[in-house]
């Protein structure tokens, strides 16, 4: 197995295929959540050391270890179709794969051990590697449209190298069957090695972009979220509010300032986590209550702010009504029989106007709510209460 120098220029293509790998391998771990960066290390690693080793034999080796470098190459294309898979949370079929897998590495054993063809064992590897790459496609393509341009250019790139890795046999057809009577050396060889680099080096550029975008997305939305929750933050509530407030096409608008009541007592009774439950459970009847493009916020505490667009008063109410309706008859997951209510102040809001001046002016109805025996709806300026439940 001794190395000649024409080796040596073949081996720097499966190199730089490993080296991207060990990339990805570093990019994961410092990253973990991102799986499909480690998936792609494994692909590149398997399919980089399977070229790295297949170049460096003759050509009755070739053959001798043909079912050790199939192997390589066929757990390379498994492990490519579970990073795709993991991207775009589809399955790639994995055992499917596998089940591909073991019966190419059986007839690449009767093709290289017992019938001596070569031409068989390229046609039934690059069969077998194209379906196994292929398996997640289908199901990626469906759900496409969700995603952005990004993961668009690497869905297209993917299916390009599935595409090239069904139709080498017609590229084998077209260069001659009688190159590959001195494999590594033919130019058979020398395309799919650089072949594999390209890919290898435009596929580890996609998914490290992917990572970085996933990065910068994960935390623009930890600074906009509330963790517990998941609503709108306050400084993420006023900056998307003020953007709405400036569009004459969403007026009226409405604002409404909740907070649950007697909160303090359910901390006390049940435990911080029954009262982080409850806090979840009315979040979720809010958000339950309001369309797309209103706006739902956890102000901190137990304290909520809703904005409704082209919404006048009586929606307002009638949304603040629904809400409390619902928190009181499932009690938010409070233990049987307890009961959980929520007060509101109910705004609307000026074309244009001061945001921080109707927060101000929902804050005091919510008080005035409050003050008046909780559980109720205080209306701007001269509607009243609601009747308490
Ligand atoms: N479980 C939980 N409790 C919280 C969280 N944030 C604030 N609290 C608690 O919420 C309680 C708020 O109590 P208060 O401000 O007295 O209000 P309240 O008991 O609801 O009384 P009223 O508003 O007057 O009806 C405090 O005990 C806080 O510790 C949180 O994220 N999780």
């Amino acid at each position: 197995m001794a190395v000649n120098n024409v080796q040596t220029y073949l081996l720097v293509a499966p190199a730089v295929i490993v080296m991207l790998s060990a990339a990805l391998f570093i990019v994961w771990r410092l990253k973990r959540d991102q799986r499909y960066l480690l998936w792609m290390g494994c692909a590149l690693a398997c399919m980089g050391s399977a070229l790295i080793f297949q170049t460096t034999l003759d050509q009755i080796q070739v053959a001798t270890w043909s079912v050790l470098t199939g192997l390589g190459y066929l757990c390379g294309a498994w492990f490519g179709a579970l990073a795709m898979g993991s991207i775009y949370s589809v399955s790639s079929h994995p055992r499917l794969g596998a089940a591909i897998g073991l019966t190419a590495l059986v007839m690449l054993g009767y093709f290289s051990l017992i019938k001596d063809d070569i031409v068989a064992s390229v046609h039934v590897l690059s069969m077998a590697l194209g379906l196994i790459q292929v398996l997640p496609a289908p199901a990626i393509l469906r759900q496409l449209r969700k995603h952005e341009h990004l993961e668009i250019a690497l869905y297209s790139a993917y299916l390009l190298f599935c595409f090239y890795t069904l139709s080498r046999p017609a590229i084998v057809h077209a260069i001659g069957y009688a190159e590959l009577n001195n494999y590594v050396y033919s130019q058979y060889w020398i395309v799919t090695t650089m072949s594999s680099m390209a890919f290898s080096l435009f596929f580890t550029f996609l998914l490290l972009g992917c990572a970085v975008k996933g990065a910068v997305n994960k935390l623009s939305d930890e600074r906009d979220h509330d963790p517990l929750t998941g609503l709108l933050n306050r400084r993420s509530f006023n900056e998307a509010a003020e953007s709405l407030i400036r569009d004459r096409r969403l007026q009226p608008i409405s604002l409404l300032v909740g907070d649950i009541d007697h909160f303090k007592s359910i901390n006390d009774s049940w435990g911080h986590e029954c009262g982080d439950m409850v806090l979840q459970n009315v979040s979720l009847a809010m958000m339950n209550n309001v369309r797309n493009k209103d706006l739902v916020a956890r102000f901190g505490g137990e304290e909520f702010v809703l904005l409704l667009v082209n919404s006048d008063i009586e929606r307002a109410k009638q949304v603040a009504a629904r809400i409390r309706e619902q928190v009181s008859a499932n009690a938010a997951g409070l233990p049987a029989g307890k009961p959980l209510t929520i007060s509101f102040g109910v705004t609307v809001l000026k074309f244009e106007g001061n945001l921080q001046e109707s927060l101000g002016q929902g804050d005091k109805l919510l008080y005035k709510a409050k003050d008046s025996g909780r559980n109720c709806v205080c209306v701007d300026p001269d509607v009243g209460f609601l009747a308490i439940a």
